[in-house]
């Protein structure tokens, strides 16, 4: 049947402006193709993300709408993407397989123009980018349920590699299964993580069933794609993947569960993100235990006007202090009063480190 003609007229004109954007991101691109060169020139990096956090910043305080806010930040995050990858390929590690949130999380920060660099584990990740197997990696730090990642957290105390940016994900976890029934399922394969997420869904509809921790959700999916007696836990990504139902979607405990991301580099090979405007900085810490010694840790940043926005408690293995604290400040070490803190903190410590300094994730 014909379309009327007033929706044929507006799609005419929806192919039309079409046809304009293609010619403005080609324009664009030429014109990230002409940046490439000059980088090659000076022998500087492709990849800053200040300034891809300022560019849609920018342009998320200019949107007039319909368009909302919150689609501005994907479509140009794609669009920066596919002009980077003409500038240089980025290589990206995670904790794979296919089907991952790690992966949806590196595909969501660095969007989808990228060499995916999947791996078997945290540590792998951390050592395939200071390899320089791959320029970035993604490693999750803390969920909104389950509190911090501990393996990634351990990691960053000795790791050579630093913070460039962070990003988080909210996080559905849906039970996959070849049929599409609760019956008959044995054991429910998922990373320790989800298993924990999806606590009282599973006490609730599969009491009997077995939790089987394994390597990653995605991990979980496959097995139960080999056997019918076996569910997993994973993204609805994961079950076209690897070709299983959505028996039962949206599980977790908690219907706001997010996942937070790290993205780590290799300090000699990329410079620490200039200042973007809104910033964070990751510390670790640790004090000698005295009476005062956590006084000692906040007075700086009372002094200098600077805050706080996230402080982790981890136990120290070595039995010389008792805890190291993961501190977030918000700010650059650009801006004085932030310098200043960090140089009166840095007295105050026993160890101290800078995880690195990145622009806040923008939505
Ligand atoms: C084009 C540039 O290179 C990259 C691509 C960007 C873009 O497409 O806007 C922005 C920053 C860089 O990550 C640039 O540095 O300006």
């Amino acid at each position: 049947m014909q379309a009327p003609a007033d929706l044929l007229a507006l799609r005419g004109q929806i192919d039309a402006l079409d046809r304009d954007l293609l010619a403005l991101l080609n324009r664009r691109a030429q014109l990230a193709q002409e940046v490439g060169e000059l980088k090659k020139k000076e022998g500087s990096v492709v990849f800053r993300p200040e300034r891809e956090a300022q560019v849609i910043d920018g342009l998320k305080a200019a949107n007039p709408g319909p368009l909302k806010n919150d689609s501005v930040a994907p479509i140009w995050r794609e669009i920066m993407s596919a002009c980077r990858a003409l500038e240089t390929p980025t290589r990206v590690a995670y904790l794979g397989p296919a089907g991952t949130f790690s992966e949806e999380a590196a595909l969501g920060y660095f969007g989808s123009s990228l060499v995916r660099v999947p791996c078997a584990s945290i540590d792998e990740v951390f050592r395939s980018t200071a390899a320089g197997v791959a320029d970035f990696g993604v490693v999750p730090v803390e969920n909104s349920t389950e509190g911090m990642v501990a393996r990634s957290l351990d990691i960053f105390l000795t790791t050579p590699l630093f913070i460039i940016g962070e990003t988080s994900l909210f996080v559905r976890h849906n039970l996959l299964r070849r049929e599409n029934s609760l019956e008959g399922i044995e054991a429910v394969c998922a990373h320790p993580q989800a298993l924990a997420q999806c606590h009282e869904w599973l006490s609730l509809h599969l009491p009997h069933a077995e939790r089987r921790p394994v390597a990653s959700n995605a991990e979980g999916a496959r097995l139960a794609g080999l056997d019918p007696k076996l569910a997993g836990i994973a993204s609805a990504r994961a079950a076209s993947e690897y070709g299983l139902h959505v028996v039962a979607p949206a599980i977790q405990d908690d219907t706001h569960n997010r996942t937070r991301f790290a993205i780590v580099t290799d300090p000699h090979r990329h410079p620490a993100p200039k200042a973007s405007g809104h910033d964070c900085t990751s510390l670790v810490v640790s004090v000698v235990n005295r009476p005062g010694a956590m006084y000692d840790i906040l007075a700086p940043l009372k002094r200098h006007g600077v805050s706080m926005s996230r402080l982790e408690s981890r136990p120290a293995r070595s039995g010389q202090w008792e805890y190291y604290f993961f501190i977030d400040l918000q700010g650059h070490p650009d801006q004085p009063a932030v310098q200043t803190a960090m140089h009166e903190l840095r007295d105050a410590c026993a160890f101290f480190k800078v995880l690195g300094t990145y622009p806040i994730d923008v939505h």
